[in-house]
């Protein structure tokens, strides 16, 4: 819907009114071309300001109107009547102008900006172009390369760096819409034919072939195959090489593609899916809705190590008081000097002053007794873990919520040694902590709807997508992990190398394929944690047969590979070979093939061609199908959440909307029939084994994903 008012006399003010972010649904768009002729029509109205209510100026389309047949005006059309029209229309921007929004506003004459305001076109973030005029108006209004960056990337501007970009006329801290009037009134009588982007030429360089091969180059690397970004390019060049009509049927054309593609769908359910996982709700009843947050002004983190250290600097980034605790002095002043290098790093990239102040180290757990918070991130080991937690029961105060980092233990374990153990709640980050975008909130079956709601909403200051999600071994995303990494490790005994896997995940879209990314976490870690459970090392069964242990297929390549030394990029071996310890470039080590080689001849094992989409449907519907058994067990909420662990948390391609997500897209009788295929050439790996629940979906004629909850045996039951 549109507001009118005829304000001033002469001016005609048009407010958007759909809250919350005044999308331009159906509604809108007929409300903006209703009023916007109106006052075209009006004698009486000499120039025309247009605003959002509440302070948003537009949000964009209305996303949510792109999965049903689209009724109402297009925007073309409707943005190119203000265009054309012979009255000076002047944008009043606050709070944002996106996609849509940010489209309107070009076609307006005038542009005014209040200073908190934000304006950028995310369609790619969506899978989409700026298809309504966007990638023609704006590279003719700032020129090719800015436009390129905006475009290609989907970020936000800050309204003082639009300003220089000259994306908009004025900035002001005053009432926007009283200086849009104002100024409206003033420019009536101006020649308005300059202010009609559509009419003008693009501004370009004279190497603008190079310009636009080079950023195209750019964006293919970058994309991970995702096609928008691309598109993008190919729009933005329509604009330098094009007159605007024919640019105009470019973009249509291309939108045309990329609306109807599989990764549209996946980037908007990934825009949804990220809102929806806030909304969290345990099975006694309590929600995100009636449970209140307490506020958290002191925290404390126990351990600076890898983990610990980034999540100091997180809570500092997010102005919160933290108490620092280590062992000994060695340890703390080693993490001190560690955690003030990466503030420092921080603050120089956002041209602010490092908070050193707000942090205080310490080897004395005494200091803890006024903190609101502690989070424990100490080494992965139950009995140090449940020492600390007997510890922080006895010298915090009463009502502290004690959470634990723990990467897989039990929650309910810990919280059991505590006074209090419905503060006790998994706040599980991803490293580097102050970067990942991650955190699992583990819900143990005693922690409170307060103690949940206090991580969830302390991840969210701290710029987190936070996960509410049961407790189990490996939670969700490490429990799903770990049938990938064994498929991985299988297909290496079976004919594969490390490359071949990597390549084909790669491919995929995955940032790092499995042994990249093993060699970067340090293969140390794993091979701690299998001698702990007795799959390597003195304590394996002396019955079991090499390659079996407890009964399952069992394969002992990564522990050979450790027990070489070679434990990944920290010393400059792992599955690769790196530059130098602790080097990035990784090439192809000619002593992994020969000890490959050597293990399949030693084990009999007669080496096959594995192709890449084997790599792919062995790795990842394992890891799918984990996912089945999760949501079935009730440690998962939906699939949504699933989805937005593994995106934010483990690289997996948002284009391809998260693994459950990309289930339903291959097809779920498909992945039920590709994992008999491996189960039946695999019987001694129970995780091929279809789950119950992925059965039950098929059986039911594979229903959409937002209906799967539905079928779970036993929903958020663990929640
Ligand atoms: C051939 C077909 C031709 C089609 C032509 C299409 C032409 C185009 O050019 C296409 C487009 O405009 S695509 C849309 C581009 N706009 C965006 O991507 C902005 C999306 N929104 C945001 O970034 C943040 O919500 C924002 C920054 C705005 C606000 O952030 P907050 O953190 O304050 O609030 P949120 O929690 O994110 O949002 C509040 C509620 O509003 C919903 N929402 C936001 N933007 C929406 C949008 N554009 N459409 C529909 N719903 C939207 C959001 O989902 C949330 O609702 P709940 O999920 O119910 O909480
Ligand atoms: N490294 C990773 O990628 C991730 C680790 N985690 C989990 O985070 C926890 C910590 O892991 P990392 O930081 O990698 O370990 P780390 O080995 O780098 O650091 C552990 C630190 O805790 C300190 N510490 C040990 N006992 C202590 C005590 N009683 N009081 C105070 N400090 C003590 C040690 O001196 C050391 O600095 C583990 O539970 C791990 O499973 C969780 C997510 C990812």
């Amino acid at each position: 819907m549109a507001r009118y008012a005829q304000v001033h006399g002469s001016v005609a003010l048009i407010t958007l009114t759909n809250p919350p972010v005044n999308a331009l649904s159906a509604a809108v768009r007929h409300g903006i071309t209703e009023t916007v002729t109106r006052a075209l029509r009006d004698p009486e109205v000499k120039s025309v300001v247009i605003c959002g209510e509440n302070g948003v100026f537009c949000g964009g389309a209305d996303i949510r109107e792109f999965a049903k047949p689209m009724g109402g005006p297009p925007l073309v059309p409707m943005i190119a009547a203000i265009e054309e029209g012979d009255k000076p229309v002047v944008a009043a921007i606050e709070g944002v102008a996106l996609g849509g929004g940010l489209e309107l506003a070009l076609g307006c004459h005038y542009r005014i900006a209040h200073t908190k305001a934000l304006v950028g076109l995310p369609e790619v973030t969506l899978g989409l172009l700026p298809a309504a005029g966007g990638t023609q108006r704006l590279p003719r209004l700032i020129g090719i390369a800015p436009a390129l960056d905006l475009i290609t990337t989907g970020r936000h501007v800050a309204a003082q760096q639009a300003l220089k970009l000259g994306i908009v006329d004025q900035v002001t801290d005053q009432s926007t819409v009283d200086v849009a009037i104002q100024f409206a009134k003033q420019v009536v009588g101006q020649p308005l034919l300059p202010r009609k982007l559509s009419t003008q030429p693009t501004p370009c360089p004279p190497d603008v072939d190079i310009l636009l091969e080079e950023a195209m180059t750019q964006v293919k690397r970058r994309a991970r195959g995702a096609i928008a970004p691309v598109a993008c390019v190919m729009a933005v060049r329509a604009a330098a090489t094009l007159p605007y009509r024919a640019g105009m049927q470019k973009e249509q054309e291309l939108m045309a593609t990329l609306f109807r593609s599989s990764q549209a769908h996946a980037l908007q359910y990934c825009f949804f899916a990220q809102r929806a996982v806030g909304r969290w709700k345990l099975s006694s009843g309590a929600h995100s809705g009636n449970s209140k947050p307490r506020p958290v002004s002191k925290a404390a983190v126990i351990g600076l190590g890898t983990m610990g250290r980034g999540i100091t600097v997180a809570l500092v980034k997010a102005g919160i008081a933290v108490v620092a605790v280590e062992t000994s002095d060695k340890q703390l002043q080693m993490g001190k000097q560690i955690v003030s290098e990466m503030l420092k790093r921080e603050a120089q990239k956002r041209n602010e002053t490092p908070r050193l102040d707000l942090i205080r180290f310490t080897t004395s757990m005494l200091e803890l007794k006024d903190s609101d918070l502690v989070i424990e991130a100490v080494f992965e080991d139950m009995p140090l873990k449940k020492q600390v937690f007997k510890e922080l029961s006895s010298v915090c105060k009463a009502d502290a919520f004690l959470c634990t980092n723990t990467s897989g233990l039990d929650v309910d374990e810990l919280a059991a040694v505590t006074k209090t153990p419905e503060l006790v709640v998994g706040m599980h980050f991803f490293a580097p902590a102050h970067v990942m975008k991650l955190l699992e909130v583990v819900c143990g079956s005693r922690s409170s709807p307060e103690a949940v709601a206090t991580a969830m909403y302390l991840g969210k200051r701290l710029g987190k997508v936070s996960v509410a999600v049961g407790n189990c071994p490996g939670f969700v995303g490490n429990r799903m992990l770990r049938p990938y990494l064994e498929e991985a490790n299988f297909l290496l005994e079976e004919g594969a190398t490390p490359e071949l896997v990597d390549g084909a995940l790669e491919e995929f879209g995955f940032a790092m394929g499995v042994f990249r990314m093993s060699d970067l976490s340090g293969l140390d870690v794993g091979w701690r944690i299998r001698k702990e459970s007795g799959l390597t090392g003195p304590d394996v069964d002396p019955s079991d047969p090499p390659r079996r242990r407890q009964g399952q297929r069992y394969s002992p390549l990564p522990d050979l590979v450790c027990e070489q030394g070679r434990l990944g990029q920290k010393n400059g071996r792992g599955w690769y070979l790196y530059d130098k310890p602790g080097g990035r470039v990784a090439t192809p080590d000619p002593k992994i093939h020969q000890l490959l080689e050597e293990y399949r001849l030693k084990h009999g094992i007669r080496p096959r061609r594995v192709d890449r989409q084997e790599v792919v449907e062995r790795c990842l519907f394992a890891l799918i199908n984990e996912g089945f058994r999760i949501l079935d067990d009730g440690i998962a909420a939906g699939p949504e959440d699933i989805d937005m662990i593994y995106v934010f948390g483990y690289g997996w391609p948002r284009h391809r909307g998260g693994p459950m997500f990309y289930a339903g897209m291959v097809g779920l009788p498909k992945v039920l029939e590709r994992l008999e295929h491996y189960w039946q050439a695999h019987p001694d790996v129970p995780h091929l084994e279809p789950s119950a629940l992925l059965r039950r979906l098929v059986d039911s004629g594979s229903p959409p994903i937002d209906t799967w909850r539905d079928f779970l045996q036993r929903p958020h039951s663990q929640l």
